[in-house]
């Protein structure tokens, strides 16, 4: 088992390169099954889970090379159209295989995707909506086989705009006949991405980043070359280790468009925040003051990725806070961790109500999940001592190499490896 050393309390200083986002990269390499051909992809994260997504590609016969953030995905080899149980159970985003794969292939085999325990995280949102693509899905012995002759457009409506679902519907119909639309679609920056991913392979969607999404289905896809949009979940987290260790530091690579809400609430904490194009300068000196409420929702909502390392900030910080999480059943997990570092938290269902302390103390804590990770990674960067976290496939999963980054900024982190 490893573990992650932080000794507490040194400001951070210096530039940090934000990379590119985990969320746009996944949906996008499983995208490009989509084209027989080679597509280029780059700012591509150097993480556990797209290493995870390039096995499943290759699992499925594609030929996938990826140099330093270079992905380069060769699907015209595909020939298996079955996603193996234990590769669908190491993440959640194994799901975005099942729309493209259909919707090129006509056929497709999966189980239910693993991922964070966050919640119950069900899949009916993305099976009803391939069914209403003419889909014919049969669920047996944990595995869901899905077929058709070709999808067909359809009016969708989804009863929560989920993300993943947005997203893989959207892949399918590029290749359905006729028109889909997708009626309270999520409208996360990722999914824009996508959609230019896609919009560059020949798709015709329009809408992205709006309420209601069209496609307008064409016969075929050609790959294509594409960046990935910089990790504003990362980047909001770098934000928030500045904060809390009364650092000075800056962001490369970022689209403070991408953060309104996140820098909102920064602001009102007391962070001095400087934009500047794709920069963003972050310093804290003086008190950090209690915020009202952050309550999560979707995009441009607060996000609920950053709902835990938020609260990390508002342990120190003077009064009351209030914390709702309005996205998952079970994302307050890192509270009970951060009680552990002497922080005053008290929930009522999805509710937290956090009560400043004049200082956090180092502990040995666990993270459950990648956002609770770097909830606890933030909170050790300011508290007393050395704290010791494990857990830490959690935190790679979303975050390259965070202790060499953290100290580059000035932080003293290490990996301790134990029996
Ligand atoms: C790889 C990726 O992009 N992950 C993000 C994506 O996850 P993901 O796409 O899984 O999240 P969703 O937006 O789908 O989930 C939102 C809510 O809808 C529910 N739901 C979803 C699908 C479904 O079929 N049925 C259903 O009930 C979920 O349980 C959850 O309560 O969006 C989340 C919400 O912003 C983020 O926290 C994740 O980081
Ligand atoms: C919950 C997350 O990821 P996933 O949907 O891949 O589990 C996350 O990125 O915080």
């Amino acid at each position: 088992m490893e573990r992650l050393a932080i000794v507490g309390g040194r400001p951070l200083t210096g530039s940090v390169r934000v990379h590119g986002a985990k969320n746009a990269a996944l949906p996008i390499l499983a995208a490009s099954v989509l084209a027989a051909g080679k597509s280029t992809i780059t700012d591509v994260p150097d993480l556990k889970d797209i290493r995870v997504m390039s096995q499943i590609l290759e699992s499925l016969g594609a030929k996938v090379s990826i140099e330093g953030r270079t992905a380069q995905v060769d699907s015209s080899t595909i020939h298996t159209f079955e996603v193996p149980e234990e590769m669908m159970r190491q993440m959640r985003s194994s799901i975005f295989l099942m729309g493209p794969i259909l919707a090129r292939f006509g056929t497709v085999r999966v189980s239910k995707p693993g991922g964070c325990t966050i919640g119950s995280r069900p899949i009916d949102l993305h099976l009803k909506g391939l069914k209403a693509l003419g889909a014919n899905i049969e669920e047996k012995g944990g595995y869901i086989q899905c077929t058709t002759e070709r999808l067909r457009g359809d009016h969708i409506y989804l009863d929560i705009p989920s993300v993943g679902t947005t997203e893989n519907l959207m892949m399918a119909a590029t290749l359905a006949e006729g028109t889909t639309t997708i009626g309270n679609a999520a409208r996360e920056p990722e999914i824009v991405d996508l959609a230019r991913f896609l919009n560059k392979m020949g798709a015709k969607i329009s809408g992205a980043g709006e309420d209601t999404i069209t496609i307008q289905g064409v016969e075929e896809l050609r790959p294509t070359r594409h960046t990935i949009i910089p990790d504003r979940i990362v980047a909001g987290t770098f934000l928030l280790a500045g904060a809390i260790t009364r650092g000075d530091i800056r962001l490369i690579n970022v689209i403070p468009g991408h953060l309104g809400v996140v820098l909102t609430k920064l602001r009102e904490a007391g962070v001095e925040i400087k934009v500047d194009r794709d920069i963003i300068n972050v310093r804290s000196r003086g008190e950090l003051r209690a915020v009202d409420r952050i309550q999560t929702a979707p995009y441009p909502g607060f996000p609920t990725d950053l709902q835990a390392p938020f609260m990390s900030l508002l342990t120190i910080a003077k009064g009351s806070s209030i914390v709702s999480e309005t996205i998952f059943e079970e994302r307050f997990k890192h509270v009970s961790e951060l009680r552990r570092m002497g922080a005053n938290i008290k929930v009522d269902l999805r509710t937290a109500f956090v009560q400043g302390v004049s200082e956090l103390t180092a502990a040995s804590v666990e993270a459950s999940d990648l956002r609770a990770g770097a909830a606890l990674v933030i909170a050790a960067l300011a508290a007393k001592g050395v704290t010791h976290i494990t857990g830490l496939q959690h935190i790679d999963r979303g975050y390259e190499r965070i202790e060499d980054v953290l100290n580059s900024l000035g932080a003293r982190a290490w990996r301790i490896k134990s029996g």
